[in-house]
């Protein structure tokens, strides 16, 4: 169980995190999304010690990571920045790290294996690849059989068999009880991951949510209508959880807890004439647009100045 409770960090004049207040439970996947610079690494940071809060706290446990005893079985992370020495082995880097945490030599290969980096396991860890270097990440992380694994952006750089891996993988680890907090700017991939979500903007909280729920707010599930006959279709489709919006007098209605199958149905057994029966989908990509859309710092421009073409005559 992480738990952050007001948890603010300025870096003079910047307020990177500004008093955030969640709680990441076990037993689920919990996604931390964002927009860039939303604060999502300097939270990260801050819940395995490498930064200090301003203000506020944030606990693994119960305890700050640095009054575990044995923090590396506590909590495994993996931060964007990892210091590896690039001239030694995965192996070594592990048994490294192994020995210095009373973690036994048989952790180590266990992680390997777990990680799928068996046969580079005694290669220079500066010639591995991104995804590999990943990998390797992801194995310190575990190495101490931890409670609770945090991964900022696990699935960069990894290849479609590694992004598989990586899902699989969340979810055992999660299946087993332990808190998983993961931060991903990939919205498909949080989608087929996560069951909740934690969304920050610009350091503040945005949403603490599942996705169905985020995708059901943002009119995930909403069934466009228009016909003549809006009051009498109105009385047709009332149910329970059915909610049917749309202004007095209007042909227009918006109906979500109905497919656009059932309405239709509903609509040809009464008779009633639909000139439109459109179903909205919003994906979780577009959910989230919707709720950090003012929360973007770096905004991306969409205008392309079109070069003239080499040796045109216009
Ligand atoms: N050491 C630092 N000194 C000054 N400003 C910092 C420092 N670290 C982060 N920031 C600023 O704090 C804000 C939050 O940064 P952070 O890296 O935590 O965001 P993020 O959500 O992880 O972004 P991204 O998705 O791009 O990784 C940004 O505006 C960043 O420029």
């Amino acid at each position: 169980m992480i738990e952050a409770q007001q948890l603010t960090k300025r870096y003079g004049e910047k307020t990177a995190v500004d008093g955030l207040d969640f709680d990441v439970k076990p037993g689920t996947v919990t996604g931390f999304l964002g927009p860039n610079g939303a604060g999502k690494s300097t939270t990260m940071r801050m819940i395995v010690g490498l930064d200090a809060p301003t203000s506020g706290s944030v606990t693994v446990n119960g305890r700050r990571y640095a009054r575990h005893q044995a923090p590396l079985q506590e909590v495994g992370a993996l931060l964007e920045a990892k210091s590896i020495h690039p001239g030694r082995s995965a192996y070594n880097h592990l048994l490294a790290l192994a020995l210095t945490h009373g973690i036994p030599r048989r952790r180590v290969h266990e992680v390997i294996e777990l990680a799928g980096l068996g046969s580079v396991a005694k290669k220079r860890a500066g010639a591995f690849s991104l995804g590999m270097g990943q990998r390797l990440g992801i194995a310190a992380a575990l190495l101490g059989d931890p409670q609770t694994v945090m991964l900022d952006e696990p699935v960069n750089g990894l290849d479609p068999e590694g992004v598989l891996w990586i899902r699989n993988l969340l979810k055992a680890l999660a299946e087993e009880g332990r808190t998983v907090f993961v931060s991903s700017h990939l919205m498909s991939e949080m989608a087929l991951v996560a069951d909740h979500l934690i969304i920050a903007g610009r350091g503040r909280l945005l949403a603490d949510t599942t996705v169905g729920d985020l995708v059901r707010e943002a009119g995930g599930d909403t069934v466009q209508i228009a016909t003549q006959e809006a009051a009498r279709l109105r009385e047709v489709l009332a149910g329970p959880g059915v909610e049917i919006t749309g202004r007095s007098g209007s042909e227009e209605l918006q109906v979500t807890g109905l497919s656009a199958r059932e309405i239709g149905l509903k609509a040809a057994e009464h008779g009633i004439a639909l000139f439109e029966l459109t179903a909205r989908t919003v994906s979780l990509e577009e959910a989230f647009m919707n709720l950090t859309r003012d929360a973007v710092e770096y905004h991306g421009s969409t205008t392309v100045e079109t070069p003239e073409p080499v040796g045109s005559n216009a």
